[in-house]
């Protein structure tokens, strides 16, 4: 027989209960035990879900109330010290967002998904042992449920590889030892609760490993098996490429690897894997489409004639934490796309289906596979997908069309007479409050409960109310605060042809917060414009310069769910184009800045280095071609947060934006060595307040920040501004924030004039 097996389930649940529940939460509407009772009701609702479905290896722990990488730093007692007067889940929550006293530890993507992880911080005095028995609870709790589950575990190698070293002289491995023995007494508590498997999750085989990162896998799994259940080793997101060897030579049990990624890398594991039980990724983790069943069988097949059906199971790619939770609530789209799709529920009946084919022939799941195969070739012949006009104007784009009309060192100059900002200019990043008041007025638009001609008054009302309280702040280059955007990729998924979107297709991004992918089903063009009518308005209600704002082709690419037809370059060339389009109405239109916000531009690169060039190479591109049919005079602002941005900033410089703001301020500018050092020769806003956290910063702490960017980088060349947008925030801490911002730019400023005063004083 073939087992069936899931990797992870969606936990937000189908209606977001989860982050309706942290959220209240949070506000104190409800206390702990309501929170814990929610929490379990969706495990329990998670866990029936794949029952049903037919899974026979079922997950457990793969539950978080906030983040699994975060669950795990609990458990192992890395609890950074500033935390240690807070208890239980209140400690939990302080470690995410942060307290008045208690900056949040960082935040950043999960490999190359829109899922953020909060980083592990080592320091000298970090003990680890194990702090905490919750997976061990949550087997139990399965098992109440007449569940057998196979616990997952954030491998304690990857644990280690993501975690930052906060102290000179320690290095995340070298506390592998403490690491395993804490992972060894979890294992034996979980075989003694009556587990027989774990899954532990190592995604960094994956990666290009470090010698050192090789040899700590093989510590840890010599030390580890044998010690408790039988270990799956996960490994996802791509190919195990040079790492095929060492994953296979592990001591464990059972190996799965992605086939939807890195279908290629079947032949090898087959002659590699000895007596292991393999458990293929067939399912795509990390898409929406619906499976293409008969391609994946032929794997299936072969693995099962090398192996002999017992040793193979068959699960998704990855966790399915990464798509929607279940197709069966989107009732508005139409029969044809419904038909192409398949959410978490859904692939979970592929996988079952999958498996039943492998065992037992493919006329034992015959239903299911005609199924599937008419869909498939439905959708790669609908007439929707293609677009001639589309590909002729692609086929027509010259280097010329990448490039703006004047090197950098002429534009500044057109842009500094234009705008005539002051040293050390102020802005934000885009985005005000999106207040319960302002979601509440969008869904009764949709409802038709308000009609247009309403909504469109009640939000140049919030428009206008967001330019005065800027101009009252003292703010330098305005924003109208994105009031009209449910969201910074959806909003244009929605006005883009080739798009189409779900009403309920949420995914965890990070915490209690979600977003709804577009998906992008075919060629991709501008109907119309975007995003100039309210730009016009915001313009028009201000003397001081107003800024645009785009999400850039890049970003719109990676935080969309993407047609998996044809290659992912081809697809963002085309929304390049469109995004040009509306950069250069918006410039006719009078805005004398515009920002095009690439916020994943990192998160797009590749896991290997071998890859990243090529990837680079059409990520720089695109932005180019967005962002150049400008005049010298115009000024274009991009931005990017949420990363680890230093290997890529020769591919950032060759971007060529005028400005650049950038997320640096939970990692006390350390980045900007990094443009020094790439003698970075453009404008640079590096973000002063970390606004993921409601933790409202002094001026002085800004003011510290700045005067560390201000050794690093040239006076004349920074901005000030946030981290991000303030669209999570609330408006009593973005006034007192914005305010302590405007402050600390005029200390700076008049910094800039002692000095200058004293170089008087020197000369004359
Ligand atoms: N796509 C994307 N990826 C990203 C980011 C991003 O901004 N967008 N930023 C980074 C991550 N940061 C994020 C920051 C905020 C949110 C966020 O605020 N998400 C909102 C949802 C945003 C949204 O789509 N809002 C819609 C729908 C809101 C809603 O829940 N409406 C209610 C009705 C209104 C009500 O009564 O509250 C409903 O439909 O039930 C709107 O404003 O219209 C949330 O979790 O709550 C997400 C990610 C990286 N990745
Ligand atoms: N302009 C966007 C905003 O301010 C950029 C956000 S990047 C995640 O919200
Ligand atoms: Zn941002």
């Amino acid at each position: 027989m073939v087992t069936s097996a899931n990797l992870g389930y969606p936990r937000i649940g189908a209606k977001r209960e989860l982050k309706k529940a942290v959220e209240a939460y949070w506000k104190g509407e409800i206390g702990a035990a309501a929170l814990e009772s929610v929490g379990a009701d969706l495990r329990a609702a998670n866990w029936a879900a794949q029952v049903d479905a037919g899974i026979q290896r079922i997950p457990s722990n793969d539950f978080s109330f906030y983040d699994q990488i975060l669950d795990t730093t609990a458990m192992l007692g890395a609890v950074p010290e500033r935390f240690s007067g807070l208890q239980g889940l209140d400690a939990y929550f302080a470690m995410a967002r942060g307290t008045d006293a208690a900056p949040a530890m960082e935040m950043t993507k999960w490999f190359d998904t829109n899922y953020h992880y909060i980083v592990p911080e080592l320091t000298d005095r970090t003990r680890l042992r194990l702090a905490s028995d919750i997976p061990v609870r949550r087997f139990t709790e399965a098992r109440a449920q007449g569940i057998q589950t196979r616990p997952v575990l954030v491998g304690p190698v990857t644990w280690l590889a993501l975690a930052k070293a906060k102290t000179e002289g320690v290095t995340p491995l070298s506390l592998l030892d403490q690491a395993i023995a804490a992972y060894a007494e979890l294992l034996a508590s979980l075989a003694a609760a009556g587990a027989d498997w774990v899954q532990i999750d190592e995604p960094i085989l994956v990666r290009d490993l470090s010698g050192d990162e090789a040899e700590a896998l093989r510590r840890t799994y010599a030390a580890l098996s044998g010690k408790g259940p039988k270990i799956l080793l996960a490994t996802y997101f791509g190919a195990l490429g040079d790492n095929l060897e060492l994953a296979c030579q592990l001591p464990v049990d059972g190996l799965h690897v992605d086939l939807v990624r890195a279908p290629g890398q079947l032949g090898g594991v087959l002659a590699a894997i000895g007596d292991k039980t393999l458990s293929l990724g067939l399912i795509d983790g990390r898409n929406i489409w619906r499976g293409d069943l008969t391609p994946a069988l032929a794997l299936a097949d072969q693995a099962v004639r090398a192996l002999g059906a017992d040793r193979v199971e068959i699960a998704p790619s990855c966790s399915l934490l990464h798509v929607p939770v279940d197709l069966a609530h989107e009732t508005e789209l139409d029969a044809e796309q419904r038909g192409w799709l398949a959410f978490a529920r859904q692939k979970l009946d592929e996988v079952t289906a999958l498996a039943r084919a492998a065992g037992d022939g493919r006329a034992s799941a015959a239903a299911a596979f005609d199924a599937a195969d008419a869909a498939i070739a439905r959708r790669g012949a609908s007439a929707r997908i293609h677009d001639p006009a589309v590909k002729a104007r692609l086929a027509a784009v010259t280097p010329a069309d990448l490039r703006r009309q004047s090197p950098f060192a002429t534009r500044i100059k057109a842009q500094k007479a234009r705008l005539g900002l002051p040293a050390y200019p102020t802005t934000t990043i885009g985005s005000f409050p999106q207040t319960a008041e302002i979601r509440k007025a969008r869904a009764a638009h949709r409802k038709g409960d308000l009609n247009d001609a309403g909504y469109r008054a009640f939000l140049e009302d919030k428009t206008r109310d967001c330019i005065r309280r800027q101009e009252k702040a003292g703010l330098d280059v305005l924003v109208h605060g994105e009031f009209e955007r449910n969201d910074m990729v959806e909003y244009f998924g929605e006005r883009l042809a080739g798009f189409f979107f779900t009403r309920n297709g949420w995914v965890q991004s990070y915490g209690s917060r979600c977003v709804k992918p577009p998906v992008i089903f075919g060629d991709v063009s501008r109907p119309a414009p975007m995003t100039v009518d309210w730009a016009r308005f915001a313009a028009a209600q201000t003397d001081r310069p107003m800024k645009g704002m785009l999400t850039g082709p890049v970003t719109i690419l990676q935080w969309s769910f993407v047609r998996n037809d044809q290659p992912r370059a081809q697809t963002c060339r085309q929304i390049a184009l469109a995004i040009r389009d509306e950069v250069a109405d918006l410039e006719a239109a009078g805005l004398p800045v515009i920002q095009i916000d690439e916020a994943a531009f990192r998160e797009g690169l590749p896991i290997r280095k071998a890859e990243w060039p090529e990837y680079l190479d059409w990520a720089v591109d695109c932005f180019r071609l967005a962002s150049t049919p400008v005049a010298d005079g115009t000024q274009i602002h991009t931005h990017m947060c949420y990363s680890e941005f230093n290997d890529i900033m020769p591919a950032i410089a060759a971007m060529d934006a005028d400005v650049i703001s950038i997320e640096t301020s939970r990692s006390d500018m350390e980045l900007l060595e990094v443009f020094r050092d790439l003698a970075y020769p453009n404008e640079i806003g590096p973000g002063v307040w970390d606004i993921h956290s409601p933790r409202v910063p002094d001026d002085a702490s800004m003011v510290a920040l700045l005067k560390a960017a201000a050794e690093l980088i040239p006076a004349e060349r920074l901005w000030v501004n946030p981290d991000c947008g303030l669209k999570t925030r609330g408006w009593p801490e973005v006034e007192r924030a914005i305010a302590h911002l405007v402050a600390a730019a005029k200390q700076m400023r008049s910094a800039v004039r002692d000095a200058a005063a004293e170089d008087c004083w020197i000369a004359g």
